[in-house]
């Protein structure tokens, strides 16, 4: 990497407002760009600093001249493209962009769901489709929640890639204060684990909601991992520990956070809201709810045991009732 790196930060949601601020607070040097959809946004943030729609205590250090929602022209400037629009729109946004707008260029995925339309973790679907060589990409994963980044709270992030020393490159360029990095070299596991556990928060937000307590919860969430574990396992063998920050611990803090968007999704659709009223009463995006349809068909290949995640199929996509999903489920955990 060069002494001043430029770096676009694609996304406009909290994940994206965070990752600008852990950027500007570490003191490599770097330019930051940053690229989101909403005009109206930029307009508010060149005049007031601040993100109006998420995280809006986080003061943006970005130049004005670098904020922009002309794609092409960010992603041209910059050497590292850092993506982090939610994983059902990812196909949409970057329709724009060809292999030649990376030719060249590191890509780092901070995205936790599959591309719906090819039922494709985010890492792959880069490689695939912009033929970025998976030595020039990067899985950056938790846990760690964007309030809590902005609360300057201690926090671990992992970051992922098969090219150790560009996972190592990278991780200086946002390791402040309070964020701390783990690297790893199991991009496809730790990045399977972390859309996964999207679906067992939202389980877990679907028994709060319905009345069940503390204590099944533990049940639900120790079961959750052995899902996880049986899953990647299967998918992409190799000696890893699961229970490692990257797969236990993003696990842990989505299924409990209070800040969990797939948490609090479930929770309203344990408590009778049908999908829309859910999404729209929440105005963030949950990736467990897409992230459970793209693993139904994925795992028609695999045939992994995971009744939790049938069970939260079947209630987002069939209809069933979450309390008697939820009773059924029960008898199959242990
Ligand atoms: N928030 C967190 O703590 C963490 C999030 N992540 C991951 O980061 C990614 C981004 O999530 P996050 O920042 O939390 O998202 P938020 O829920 O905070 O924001 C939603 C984002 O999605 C955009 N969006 C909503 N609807 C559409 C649409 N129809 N087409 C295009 N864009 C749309 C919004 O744009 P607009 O404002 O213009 O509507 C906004 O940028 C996800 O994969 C998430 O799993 C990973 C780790 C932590
Ligand atoms: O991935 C996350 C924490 O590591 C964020 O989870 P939520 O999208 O459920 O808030």
């Amino acid at each position: 990497m060069d002494q001043i790196i430029k770096i676009a930060v694609i996304g406009g949601g909290s994940w994206a407002t965070a990752n600008i601020k852990m950027l500007s607070d570490n003191h490599s040097p770097k330019e930051i760009f940053w690229w989101m959809r909403d005009k109206e946004n930029i307009q508010y943030i060149k005049t007031y600093k601040h993100n109006a729609s998420y995280l809006s205590s986080v003061e943006i250090k970005v130049p004005t001249e670098n904020i922009s929602n002309d794609l092409n022209d960010i992603v041209s400037k910059c050497e590292i493209i850092l993506l982090n629009i939610p994983a059902a729109f990812l196909k949409n946004a970057l329709s724009c962009l060809s292999p030649s707008s990376f030719k060249g260029k590191k890509v780092i995925s901070a995205i936790k769901g599959f591309v719906p339309e090819y039922n494709m973790i985010v890492g792959e679907y880069i490689n695939k489709t912009f033929e970025v060589p998976f030595e020039d990409i990067i899985v950056l994963s938790g846990p760690c929640h964007a309030e809590e980044v902005a609360l300057e709270k201690l926090s671990y992030l992992t970051v992922a890639s098969p090219n150790c020393e560009l996972a190592t490159q990278f991780a200086a360029l946002i390791n402040t204060r309070y964020i701390k990095t783990n690297i790893s070299d199991d991009i496809y596991g730790t990045e399977y684990a972390a859309v996964l556990k999207n679906i067992y928060a939202v389980a877990s937000g679907i028994c709060h909601g319905v009345g069940y307590g503390d204590n099944f919860q533990s049940v639900l969430i120790s079961n959750a991992i052995r899902e996880i574990s049986r899953f990647v396992d299967i998918v992409h063998p190799i000696d890893r520990d699961i229970k490692e920050s990257a797969y236990l611990g993003d696990l842990l803090v989505t299924a409990y956070s209070q800040f969990s968007r797939n948490r609090t999704f479930g929770n309203m659709i344990g408590k009778g809201y049908n999908v829309r009223s859910a999404q729209l009463e929440m105005n963030m995006v949950a990736e467990g709810y897409y992230a459970s349809k793209s693993l139904h068909y994925i795992n028609k290949q695999f045939k992994v045991k995971m009744p939790i995640c049938r069970a939260v199929y079947a209630i987002l996509y069939e209809g069933h009732s979450p309390s008697i999903e939820m009773k059924l489920l029960a008898d199959q955990l242990s």
